[in-house]
């Protein structure tokens, strides 16, 4: 229940309607009521009072100064004024005044810079040339302040106001801005010689300039009248009428010709880049003048302009490669000061663009020049040890004229005899020998083979697999990470594997590791695996096991069911079998070591074998760099034989008949083909078997070419995998299904056959 509020009459009403209504009507003195027109407050009065005083004294202080200056330039200008026009020429001799000090002591300094030309065309090269950029910016921008400095004696104003006039004076100049825009990307390419020639233009000009100059003075003061003499300076310098200086003439003109003569003035304005320079070295020059100055304005000013070089500054800093620009930059800079800081930027990043684009057409230049100059080393050259930095070069350069050999070539030599130096010099860059060296050339595009060697020269990253008989990989990344290792999932196509990143502790001491929760395998060893795919309860045989990886895993995806025979013909590997199997937790197993080749006599009738036969290892140069000096050609033939042998061997060893497989998995950690399609190409012949798909989502096609050969076709369904495609060891799977038991005829005559091949 809620406390009813006791009504009071005498208790006033709140809220706004009520004391509305309560309220009585205002009572004002007579005077405010009836207050006569144009009659003003005491207060309002007194402002005004103050206004008047204070323009008063700006007055003053205006004519004070442009007496001083009409005094300083009397000397300088061969026409008198008009009294009646004093207040005009005043503001005309303010612009004027400014202008002079772009130009000091203007007509016979600029004169005598106009006869000399060439000397504009490179000022600050020529007349500057220890200084740095920052220098020349310094300098601009003391530059700057002396020009504001003089003008802000002539016309005092609070620095506000300064602004707000400068923005009104920059809504005036737009148009021109927008005209000087349009024109300057046009002229930006234009040369020193031209603005040679336009300094010359600028003298005939000088006099009609002058008069439109003076026009446009005009202009602004009648659009805007309380302009300021630092606005002018923002003005001028966008606009660039200091190169119009040069005219002698200061005679009241028609207005008319003004706008006309802003486009025409902008679309100078790129080109007078050098002129600007002149002026502003001149401005240093008058600078002198100016030294005893107002302090608080400027003061004032230099508040502004610090802000200006600070936005320069970070200007510069992000553009510091292009500081050797010079003086054009300079001219930009001042230029810029009255760009928005987005349009600065915009204009920054266009004129880097535009240096990077020339600095790679000069590269490609270059390299083309350079690649047409490449001549072919002497025997000298070649039987003296050189540098890497020097073979690297030298096997790009073999490899480009190999690119475009009629036209890169030295008439005088063969192709062969180009490829005899690239192999020579990728020998020595990657170790490798001359053997290995040819069959990779033979196997890989050379812009491929690049490829394939540098990243053969880097490891892979640590890959493991966890084990399902004992934990989940959610699990045991969950129990890694506890203990600072920092991990992933190798990939969406295995559910098992993790690649580890960085490790605080020993990634084969962990107790995860000791109890079994994973194994340390690369990843390209899940893939026969993968392709096998083990069923539960079958009898799958591992013709090759030692040290166990791929049996492991044939093991958990059989869950421990069924019969596993892991088998290595080398005892002594067995017995890291025997020690995985046991930490694995594998409980499904028989190990044993028999030759594979003479198994089928032992025992046979398997659902599934996986043959991941002995190799020469030239996918895994990574993990072991002897690969690439000692393998030769005996070994290769060595290795090709056993597997074939391993592989009719393993074909005979399974039941065709299974229900749930006669499957056999061939694979290798090596790229060759001899060892690869040609071993499976051999079964295809010698055996009931087929090709069929391996079910790997990813990896590179089987070879159905090679060289001078051909394999059947089926052949494309086998897989590659490469170190510089896959991230991962060089590996090769095949995946046969046996249809019959049936072991054709021996043809010993074809068998010699495949030997002659091989060799
Ligand atoms: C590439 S390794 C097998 C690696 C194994 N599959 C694994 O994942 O851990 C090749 C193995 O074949 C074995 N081997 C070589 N000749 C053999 C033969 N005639 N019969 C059986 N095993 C053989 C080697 O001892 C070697 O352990």
């Amino acid at each position: 229940m809620g406390r009813k509020a006791k009504f009071d009459e005498k208790v006033e009403k709140k809220g706004p309607n009520r004391k509305g209504k309560k309220r009585q009507e205002p009572v004002f003195p007579d005077g405010l009521l009836k207050k006569e027109p144009g009659k003003l407050s005491h207060r309002q009065a007194q402002r005004a009072k103050k206004r008047l005083l204070k323009k008063e004294q700006k007055k003053d202080a205006r004519k004070a100064k442009q007496e001083d200056k009409k005094a300083k330039n009397k000397s300088f200008n061969e026409h008198s004024f008009d009294e009646s026009d004093k207040e005009v020429v005043n503001a005309n001799k303010k612009r004027q005044l400014k202008n002079d000090n772009n130009v000091s002591q203007p007509k016979p300094k600029k004169l005598k810079k106009a006869e000399k030309e060439p000397k504009l065309q490179l000022f600050d090269e020529d007349d500057e040339p220890n200084l740095s950029k920052v220098d020349k910016k310094k300098k601009l921008k003391s530059k700057a302040n002396g020009q504001e400095f003089k003008v802000v004696k002539v016309a005092p104003e609070s620095k506000q106001k300064q602004k707000v006039n400068s923005k009104k004076q920059n809504l005036h100049t737009d148009e021109s801005k927008i005209a000087t825009k349009k024109n300057s990307s046009k002229n930006v390419s234009k040369n020193v010689n031209k603005k040679t020639a336009q300094v010359k233009n600028i003298m005939q000009k000088s006099k009609a300039n002058q008069k439109t100059k003076r026009a446009k003075t005009n202009l602004e003061l009648i659009m805007n009248p309380d302009t300021s003499d630092e606005d002018e300076d923002d003005s001028e310098e966008e606009g660039g009428l200091e190169g119009f200086e040069i005219g002698e003439s200061n005679s009241e003109d028609d207005l008319e010709e003004t706008d006309d003569y802003l486009v025409q003035q902008n679309d100078d304005e790129d080109d007078d880049d050098d002129e600007d320079d002149d002026e502003d070295d001149e401005d240093e020059d008058n600078g002198d003048e100016d030294e005893d100055e107002d302090e608080d304005e400027d003061a004032g000013i230099d508040n502004d302009e610090d802000s200006d070089q600070d936005s320069d500054a970070e200007a510069e800093s992000q553009d510091s490669d292009d500081s050797d620009d010079g003086d054009d930059n300079s001219d930009e800079d001042e230029e810029d000061n009255n760009l928005l800081p987005i349009e600065k930027a915009n204009k920054r990043l266009k004129k880097k663009q535009e240096k990077e684009r020339k600095l790679a057409e000069a590269e490609m230049n270059e390299s083309i020049s350079h690649q047409q100059i490449f001549n072919f080393p002497t025997e000298e050259e070649l039987s003296n040890p050189t540098n890497l930095k020097d073979v690297q070069q030298r096997i790009q350069d073999v490899i480009m004229v190999l690119s475009d050999f009629k036209k890169l070539r030295q008439p005088d030599r063969s192709r062969s005899e180009y490829l005899e130096l690239l192999k020579t010099d990728l020998c020595t860059y990657f170790s490798y020998n001359s053997f290995l060296m040819e069959k990779l050339m033979q196997m890989f595009p050379l812009s491929e083979l690049l490829e394939f060697l540098e990243s053969s020269e880097v490891q892979r990253p640590m890959t493991i697999r966890t084990n399902t008989l004992k934990t989940r990989r959610r699990d045991l990344a969950h129990a890694l990470i506890n203990r600072g290792v920092n991990l992933d999932p190798i990939g969406k196509w295995t559910n098992v594997g993790l690649v580890v990143y960085s490790s605080q502790v020993p990634m084969g001491a962990t107790p995860e590791y000791l109890a079994g929760h994973y194994i340390l395998q690369g990843a390209s060893s899940f893939l026969p695996v993968m392709a096998l795919e083990p069923k539960i309860n079958e009898r799958i045989l591992d013709m090759c096991a030692a040290p166990g990886g791929k049996s492991s895993h044939i093991a958990a995806l059989m869950k421990n069911t069924g019969v596993l025979f892991s088998n290595d013909v080398n005892k002594d590997r067995i017995k890291a079998v025997i020690g995985n199997f046991h930490r694995l937790g594998i409980t499904n197993s028989v190990i044993c070591s028999y030759d594979g080749r003479k198994l089928p006599s032992v025992i046979k009738g398997f659902d599934r074998v996986l043959l991941d036969a002995p190799c020469t290892g030239t996918g895994v140069v990574a993990k072991d760099p002897s690969v690439k000096t000692n393998k030769d050609e005996v070994d290769i033939q060595r290795c090709c034989t056993l597997q074939r042998e391993l592989l009719l061997a393993a074909i005979d060893s399974v039941n065709a008949r299974s229900e749930s497989g006669g499957i056999i998995v061939y694979s290798t950690c090596s790229i060759l083909p001899e060892e690869n399609e040609w071993i499976v190409d051999y079964a295809l012949r010698k055996r009931d078997v087929k090709v069929v798909p391996t079910g790997l989502e990813f990896g590179a096609d089987g070879f159905t070419n090679y060289r001078q050969h051909r394999f059947h076709p089926s052949l494309k369904l086998t897989k590659r995998f490469y170190p510089h495609m896959h991230n991962m060891d060089g590996f090769y799977v095949a995946k046969l299904k046996k249809f019959s038991n049936i072991i054709p005829k021996q043809d010993k005559t074809v068998d010699e056959d495949e030997e002659e091949k091989t060799e």
